[in-house]
């Protein structure tokens, strides 16, 4: 467990050569994934078929294409919205105010993308634009997390993240320096985190299915459930668009190159993996095989969709009916920690829902291949740092009571086991 002491809080991800490790590891995984998915062995762990040169990976139409994204999304943020939420309390005591039209956007670009279809818009050739749009995926990424870099250099103090402001040039660049970067009401980060990653990545899975369908008369039944799970998944994220206020990303990491690409790139890129594998390596799924999966989504849905909107409901109002009955333990902040119901079971229930959820997203990928699961891999991986940081985060906030939290709930995400 974290200790008590200390108030500058301790460099993450293994300090600047951590950093600068993951700002190379990062983008050449993705490319990996992505040469690898469409390759004949399909090995996770093996070298790809080929090296793009730079023809392969440079289009200054794709760059156009990608900003056309990024500059619609934007237009969409910027539409009048059905209700405006207040964030957190910042250092300053003040709260920002956010735009709940995230599901609005999604069906604009729904409504979109299928008149433009319809006018012959060749969806199905997105999947051979792959490796150019994530280069120009990138090089944005690059770009826009310098300028937030630059930005944070003329920001007021009360306005930078806890960490990500180290003094190393390296390691903030990489965590961010800004908050909540914003120009005019327009938040950065609040944008990127569920606007153009998320909804492209359905639009890839899209394009993933027609070409499907395209090449083999019907889009296989593993093809539809991957399209179905995620859609569901990313509609989910949208519709409670409010919840996100309270996630780690937007509370305390800064805006950086992590985010960035993680938000531009890494999200649609390589979460629409299981599809891109799909597309090449067809696999045979039989109808009660298919149930066992759907059931388990439902299962990972229900434990990651009840664990976080009874947090959210809790912190909007304790004294909301729905969670006024469950047991607490109070903090010196004035907050309560919830010990019964979700929060009781394990420290981390919706993490545990995810992970379930993320496992159903690679079985329609049959076991003969360990590249879909990468997915599972990964987010293990991240989940279990990330319990770890918001652990360190939490003992700095609650002290005592978040020992006595640990001790009355001692397993982190998954119950007997850790
Ligand atoms: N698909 C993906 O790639 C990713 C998905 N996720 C998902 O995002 C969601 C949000 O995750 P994340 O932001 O990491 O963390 P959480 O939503 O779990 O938030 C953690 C915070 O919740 C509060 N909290 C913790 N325990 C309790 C309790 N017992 N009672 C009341 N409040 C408590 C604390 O903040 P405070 O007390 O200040 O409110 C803590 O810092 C998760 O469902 C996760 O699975 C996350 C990362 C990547
Ligand atoms: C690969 C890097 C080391 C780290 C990059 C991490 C990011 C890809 C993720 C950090 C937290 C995320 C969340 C979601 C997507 C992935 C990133 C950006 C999320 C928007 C997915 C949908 C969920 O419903 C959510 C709870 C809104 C998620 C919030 C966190």
């Amino acid at each position: 467990m974290a200790s008590l002491q200390g108030s500058r809080p301790p460099l993450e991800f293994g300090g600047p050569l951590g950093a600068a490790a993951l700002m190379l590891l990062l983008p050449a995984t993705m490319f990996h994934l992505l040469l690898v998915a469409r390759s004949g062995p399909a090995r996770l762990l093996g070298l790809p078929p080929y090296l793009p040169g730079p023809e392969v990976l440079w289009s200054p139409q794709m760059l156009l294409l990608w900003l056309t994204w990024l500059g619609l999304q934007a237009a969409f943020y910027l539409l009048p919205a059905r209700k405006v939420a207040e964030g957190q309390e910042l250092k300053d005591k003040s709260r920002l105010r956010y735009p709940i039209n995230g599901f609005q956007a999604l069906v604009l670009t729904a409504l979109l993308v299928g008149l433009a279809v319809c006018a012959g818009l060749p969806l199905g050739a997105l999947p051979e634009m792959l490796l150019p749009l994530a280069f120009a995926a990138t090089l944005t990424a690059f770009i826009f997390s310098l300028l937030l870099y630059l930005k944070a250099l003329v920001a007021p103090a009360s306005a930078l993240a806890p960490g990500g402001n180290s003094g190393n040039p390296i390691y903030d660049f990489f965590l961010g320096r800004e908050l909540n970067p914003r120009i005019w009401s327009f938040d950065f980060k609040y944008f990127c985190e569920l606007r153009p990653g998320l909804i492209g990545w359905v639009l890839i899975n899209l394009g993933l299915l027609m070409q499907e369908a395209e090449l083999r008369g019907t889009p296989s039944l593993a093809m539809w459930l991957v399209n179905g799970f995620q859609l569901l998944y990313v509609a989910d994220a949208l519709w409670h668009e409010e919840a996100v206020l309270t996630t780690m990303d937007i509370t305390h990491d800064g805006f950086g190159f992590m985010l960035a690409f993680g938000d531009l790139a890494w999200v649609p890129f390589t979460y629409s993996l299981q599809a891109q594998f799909l597309l090449h390596h067809p696999q045979p799924l039989g109808l009660p095989m298919a149930s066992v999966i759907c059931l388990m989504n439902a299962v990972g849905y229900y434990i990651f969709r009840g664990a976080n909107s009874q947090k959210n409901t809790f912190r909007k109002n304790p004294s909301d009916p729905r969670v006024a009955g469950l047991e607490t333990i109070p903090t010196a902040t004035g907050r309560q920690l919830l010990v019964s119901g979700w929060w009781g079971m394990v420290r981390h229930p919706n993490y545990l829902g995810d992970l379930i959820m993320a496992l159903a997203w690679s079985l329609p990928c049959g076991v003969s291949h360990l590249l879909p699961y990468f997915y599972v891999l990964y987010f293990t991986a991240l989940l279990v740092h990330r319990e770890a940081r918001d652990e360190q985060q939490c003992l700095r906030k609650y002290g005592l009571a978040w020992r006595e939290y640990c001790r009355r709930v001692p397993y982190r995400i998954l119950p007997y086991v850790y």
